[in-house]
């Protein structure tokens, strides 16, 4: 292990269009590591009060770029090494840090194509056609004019700090940025070697507003999941859940960087967030794998004659958000009239956002300048470093004050209007330079029996969480998928070792020959060959033993070749049973599709039953009270001037028809009695049987005939007397 402190550069990044039009001028010295004030200027900003005359800043750093250097001698300088070294197992930081439209994202990612509807910064014309600045000394706040690209003619020269609106950035895969530059440098690197097998991953996150998100989740639905920080039982914090994806070119890292791109804008949109006002780590891991015979293979038996080297790394590169601060942002808007933020809660949003950059940045200031005073000896102890405050300095614990090489790029302006912003950049770089990290390489040596436990001890380990998981039934669909994907993982990396090719090639050449010479010697052509040749007794004795010995080490690379092929088949066997596992998993998880989908017809059809019975019921009451209302009118007459015409007509119809049926009944009780009287008076002069006969059904049509006559007679007399009822009723 050994003590490395942080190197910080800091990038000067040259005047833009708006600030050469509004007549600034560089106002700072820079040396090839220092930077001062210039003279004239200090003097101007001791005359403005806003430094004391005792204000000399004087700062070392371990490189300063100046506007005229490019991202490649950037790239040379700051990372080229440290981001190489990472394929010897180093883990790495580079990350970039300064106010917004420093040009952070322009040394990490390139130059990102701009549309022309964004407020960024106006273009920088070749230095020949800058125009001279005419008024050098004005105050920047009496010379503030439109620029011409910024939307519905407002001034974004007014609000000093160059305001971007989000759009998604085009990741360039022309290798100019820093990242794309040392992935080119890794990729061809890890080719290089040919007794070593590499195994990249990479991951992305952002953190905004204090939350981490996932930028290379696939599906829609997790891509706005906040993901959890912990501290492992090592004492390092893990993002829980944060995906990891393989990758085997370059090319492919650069389609998942340019997907995390796309997906921080994605999330900008549904969180309603700008992705310039977030924290992005960008995450390259390295594992390598290594066979070599151990030097004191020939006294070694079987698999304790090989070592597998193996190293593991981390590559952070990191864009902060803008260090600008929000007092600044909202009272230029408000002194310029300047709706940056059109509505009540958009400016809720940029402050909260603004307030938890600012908290987090502080945080990380706080972390370096106790770590500058652990080194000082001003505080004693590792603990009183403030990591756990922020989600930020937990995520880069070991790159700060860790085991990481970490490079600090410090983005600055050179303009007077920004003197202050860059002050504190610089003032940061300043605290961050005196930090130093504990390196060392990550490097196991391991015979392949223990490398295979290790899996396999991983693999255990996994498949009992997943398990437990299932048993306890508390695993949600995400965990349950991340566990599965850690386990797919895991049996990709073992398949991956198998397909090494298991010895160097020294190994497989020394195999070859021993297998031509054998057929050599055992044919007894080589005790013959020894015999015939002219050699003392002393050669003939070396040649044996060399023959003696070179068998014993055949028949021993061929016993280890047996004992290969039986672990190869015991690893096949355990990917069999995983495969098994995984295989259920899925026949599980389509169980649970399929009873989803059951479940949620039932309740479709249950709902639709449920609106049909509302809607009966509803008729039901509808009927009700319409029938209560009818028995009213019907009752007490009550409510019937409230009736329409036609609905009176239909009333007066219905009663009619009751008058009616009322009149039938009527009748035929009047008939029935009539006809009772009728023959009790024929019973006083016929006999009954023949009374019986006249009134029998069959007999008495003629007789029914009259009757009826006579019964309608009655009932008209009946009508006209019911009906003068009716009338003389008050
Ligand atoms: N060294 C440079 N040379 C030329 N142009 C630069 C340089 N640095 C930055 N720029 C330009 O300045 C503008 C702002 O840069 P950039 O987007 O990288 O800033 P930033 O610090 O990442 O801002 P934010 O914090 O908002 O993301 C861009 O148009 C970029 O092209």
């Amino acid at each position: 292990m050994s003590s490395e402190p942080i190197q910080v550069y800091i990038r000067f990044r040259p005047l833009n269009f708006q600030e050469i039009t509004e007549g600034e001028l560089p106002i700072w010295y820079m040396s090839k590591n220092t930077i001062s004030l210039l003279r004239e200027h200090s003097s101007q900003l001791i005359a403005e009060k806003r430094i004391s005359s005792t204000f000399n800043p004087n700062y070392h750093y371990s490189h300063v770029f100046t506007g005229e250097d490019d991202n490649r001698k950037v790239y040379e300088t700051v990372a080229q090494k440290v981001v190489l070294s990472a394929l010897e197992g180093f883990n790495a930081t580079i990350f970039a840090y300064g106010q917004t439209g420093s040009g952070k994202t322009f040394t990490m990612i390139g130059q990102h194509l701009q549309t022309a509807e964004s407020p960024t910064l106006c273009t920088t014309p070749p230095l020949k056609q800058r125009p001279r600045a005419s008024r050098a000394g004005t105050p920047s706040s009496a010379r503030i004019r439109s620029c011409s690209s910024t939307p519905r003619g407002k001034s974004m020269a007014a609000l000093q700090i160059p305001l971007r609106l989000d759009k998604p950035r085009k990741v360039q895969t022309d290798g100019k940025g820093i990242i794309s530059m040392a992935l080119n440098d890794i990729f061809k690197a890890a080719n290089d070697y040919k007794d070593k097998h590499f195994f990249f991953t990479c991951s992305m996150m952002e953190i905004y507003n204090e939350h981490v998100y996932d930028l290379l989740k696939e599906t829609e639905d997790l891509k706005n999941e906040v993901l959890a920080v912990s501290e492992g039982s090592d004492k390092e914090f893990y993002v829980r859940g944060l995906s990891e994806k393989v990758v085997t070119s370059i090319e492919e890292v650069l389609e998942k960087l340019g997907k995390g791109e796309e997906n921080r804008h994605y999330a900008a949109t549904n969180l309603n967030h700008h992705s310039s006002r977030s924290h992005t780590i960008f995450r390259l891991n390295i594992r390598s794998l290594q066979v070599i015979p151990k030097k004191d293979s020939e006294t070694l038996e079987g698999d304790e004659s090989f070592e597998n080297i193996t190293t593991e790394s981390v590559i952070n590169f990191v864009d902060l958000a803008g260090s600008e601060r929000t007092s600044s942002v909202m009272a230029i808007e408000d002194k310029h009239n300047f709706s940056y933020s059109s509505t009540r809660s958009e400016q809720d949003r940029i402050v909260a956002e603004s307030k938890n950059i600012n908290t987090s940045l502080f945080y990380l200031c706080q972390v370096i300048t106790k770590l500058s005073e652990l080194k000082m000896g001003l505080i004693k102890n590792e603990s009183h470093i403030p990591y756990r405050n922020s989600n930020l300095t937990k995520i880069l614990r070991s790159s700060l004050g860790g085991n990481s090489r970490t490079c600090v790029i410090c983005a600055v302006t050179p303009a007077l209007s920004q003197f202050e912003q860059t002050l504190s950049t610089l003032r940061f770089g300043n605290s961050a330079r005196s930090i130093t990290n504990n390196v060392k390489a990550n490097v196991k040596r391991e015979t392949n029996a223990q490398l295979l436990v290790g899996y396999q001890q991983d693999i255990a380990t996994l498949k009992k969480e997943l398990e437990m998981a299932k048993e306890q039934g508390w695993a949600s669909y995400v965990e349950r998928n991340q566990a599965k994907q850690a386990l797919e993982q895991k049996i990709q990396k073992l398949n991956e070792i198998l397909a090494v090719p298991y010895k160097p090639e020294t190994f497989q050449i020394e195999q070859e020959i021993y297998s031509n010479f054998s057929t050599f010697w055992n044919g007894g052509v080589g005790d013959l060959f020894i015999a015939n040749q002219p050699f003392d007794q002393e050669d003939s004795k070396v040649l044996s033993e060399s023959k003696l010995n070179f068998d014993n080490s055949g028949k021993f690379a061929q016993e280890r070749r047996m004992q290969i092929d039986r672990e190869q088949i015991n690893i096949e066997k355990e990917i069999e049973k995983l495969t098994v596992v995984v295989n259920s998993l899925k026949g599980n998880k389509n169980t649970l599709v399929t009873d989803l989908e059951k479940n949620s017809n039932l309740y479709e059809k249950s709902n639709k039953e449920n609106a049909f019975l509302r809607e009966d019921l509803a008729k039901s009451r509808q009927t009700l009270s319409k029938m209560k209302y009818m028995a009213k009118i019907y009752q007490q007459g009550e409510g019937l001037d409230s009736l329409s015409e036609s609905q009176l007509t239909a009333f007066e119809k219905t009663l009619i028809e009751r008058l009616d049926s009322v009149k039938q009944i009527k009748a035929s009780r009047l008939y029935d009695h009539k006809i009772e009287k009728l023959q009790e008076s024929l019973l006083k002069f016929l006999p009954e049987s023949m009374v019986l006969e006249m009134f029998s059904e069959n007999e008495s049509r003629e007789m029914t005939e009259k009757f009826e006559s006579f019964m309608h007679d009655i009932s008209s007399q009946h009508e006209f007397s019911w009906n003068q009822d009716i009338l003389n009723t008050p």
